[in-house]
Formats: C-alpha cells, sequence, structure tokens
C-alpha cells in the first residue's frame, strides 16, 4: 500500500544520531515528556478509533524496523477525536525497541526510558488523497505512541511474534491477516499528551500531531527477544546484524508546549 513509503534510509546506523542540524527542523520528535511542564487542556476530547482486522494485509522487515500494513485504499481504520480536527486513516504501525529492556523507546516521560514503544501511524484522509502527499504537510499525519514494559504475555501480539522469524531478514514480507490493532491498545486511551513533532526517521518531515498514551501495555520477556531475532540486513549480506537499537535520541523541544487529556 501507498503507506509502506518504501522510504531510502540514509546509510543509518542503528543508534543513528541524525544530522546535528536538521534541514529546515526545530519541532523534532521524539522528545522528553515533562510531565511538570506539560499544560492540561480541557478541549482535548476523547480519541475515537475504528479499526477493521479484515484490512490487514502484510508484516513485513524494511531494514530499520517490521511494519504490519493495512489496505488504506477505503476509510475502514479511522482515527479522530482528542487533538485531532480531521479524520485520520491508518496505514501502518510497527515497534522500536532496544537491545536490552533497559532501552529501546523514542520518547520518554522524565527521562524514563521504556523497552520498547509502538507506532500507530494514521494520514489524514479528509484533506490528501494517499499517504504520500500527507506525509509532507504540517497536519498530514497522527502517530499514537505506546509504550511497552516488560511483564506479563501479551496475548494479542503474540500472532505478530510467530510471524517475525518468517521476515528475519531486509526486505522479506509474508502475508498477515486478520489482525486486530485495538487489541494493542491500552485500557485507558482517554489519557494521553499530545504535540506537534516530525518524523522519526528520514526524511524528518515536521507533519506529525503525536498522540503518547499516559498508559503502557505490557508484552513478555520473551516476546520482545524475538523482535531482537531481526536482522537489520539482507540475505545476501555476508555481515548479518541484529536489529535491536532502532530508536532516535530525543530532540529538543524548542519552545513546544506539550498537552496532556487529563490532569
Ligand atoms: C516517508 O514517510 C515515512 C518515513 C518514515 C516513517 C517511519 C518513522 S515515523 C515514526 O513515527 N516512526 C518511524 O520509524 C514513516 O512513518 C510514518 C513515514
Ligand atoms: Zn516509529
Amino acid at each position: 500500500t501507498a503507506c509502506s513509503s518504501k522510504y531510502v534510509l540514509s546509510q543509518m546506523h542503528p543508534m543513528w544520531q541524525g544530522p546535528l542540524v536538521v534541514p529546515g527542523g526545530d519541532h523534532q520528535s521524539p522528545i522528553d515528556i515533562a510531565v511538570r511542564k506539560t499544560v492540561f487542556d480541557s478541549e482535548l476530547k476523547p480519541l475515537v478509533t475504528s479499526y477493521d482486522p479484515e484490512t490487514c494485509q502484510q508484516i513485513w522487515n524494511n531494514g530499520y524496523s517490521f511494519l504490519v500494513e493495512y489496505d488504506d485504499t477505503t476509510n475502514k481504520n479511522t482515527l479522530k477525536g482528542g487533538p485531532l480536527r480531521d479524520e485520520f486513516r491508518l496505514c501502518q504501525f510497527h515497534f522500536h525497541w532496544g537491545e536490552t529492556n533497559d532501552w529501546g523507546s523514542e520518547h520518554t516521560v522524565d527521562r524514563r526510558l521504556f523497552p520498547a514503544e509502538l507506532h500507530l501511524v494514521h494520514w489524514n484522509s479528509d484533506r490528501y488523497s494517499l499517504f504520500e502527499e500527507a506525509v509532507m504537510e504540517k497536519n498530514g499525519l497522527a502517530v499514537i505512541g505506546i509504550f511497552l514494559k516488560v511483564g506479563k504475555r501479551h496475548e494479542g501480539l503474540q500472532k505478530l511474534v510467530d510471524a517475525l522469524p518468517s521476515i528475519r531478514h531486509k526486505d522479506s514480507v509474508v502475508e498477515f491477516r486478520r489482525f486486530d490493532p485495538g487489541c494493542l491498545l491500552p485500557s485507558n486511551i482517554d489519557d494521553y499528551w499530545t504535540y506537534h513533532g516530525s518524523l522519526t526517521t528520514p526524511p524528518l518531515t515536521e507533519s506529525v500531531t503525536w498522540i503518547v498514551m499516559k498508559q503502557h501495555i505490557e508484552v513478555s520477556h520473551d516476546q520482545l527477544a524475538v523482535f531482537r531475532s531481526l536482522l537489520f540486513t539482507s540475505a545476501e549480506e555476508d555481515v548479518q546484524k541484529s536489529m535491536v537499537n532502532n530508536f532516535r535520541v530525543q530532540q529538543p523541544l524548542q519552545g513546544r508546549t506539550v498537552r496532556s487529556s487529563f490532569t
């Protein structure tokens, strides 16, 4: 689908620090969410999600993370409400994780790192007709960020974990059907932080309304270990590199305000 955004990542080192000066960017992501500096906004509405598992298409390794992609040619997977004025359409979700459980998330909360972070990527289908158009526009994307903690096994995640060995190498893809992304949401999606930022990999465009959930989800140690069995490298390459630490470091807030939907 369009959203697979076969973006060519510059020869990005896993601990890619990015250029010191980002071209034309002072609203970059991820950031540290300093809770004491967030501002409660009573105008923020509850988030409304509606996902159809039948639109799930494939899971693939793009050499940076693994993506589960949805058919985004119709309006079957929608996100609205929260800080959003328009209706957005899910196109994919993916994760970021570390080589150990001590780090791996992109956003931090009061400098606290989580072992992994889930991103559900949506594009503004009220204003644009393709993901690729939306990704270049200021109000083009909405990404829900959900922290993962190591604890009890996540039953819904297991179907995805079981598919990972079949996409070990970069550019491998397999059919992946009837997966409900809603099963990955925490029980409480009314408490979140929101701010305007960017993609966390090239092209780093500042087109994202970030919605970071306060409540994390739990996955087991063994489930997360399977993420780390993926490889950055393609089958042809003679040196195989484990897909770990595929996160960007936190970027300066540059005067932005992070709003909270809760007190
Ligand atoms: C050209 O379009 C792109 C390029 C990169 C990403 C992936 C980035 S953005 C994020 O939140 N996490 C990531 O790893 C993308 O995703 C929407 C869209
Ligand atoms: Zn991401």
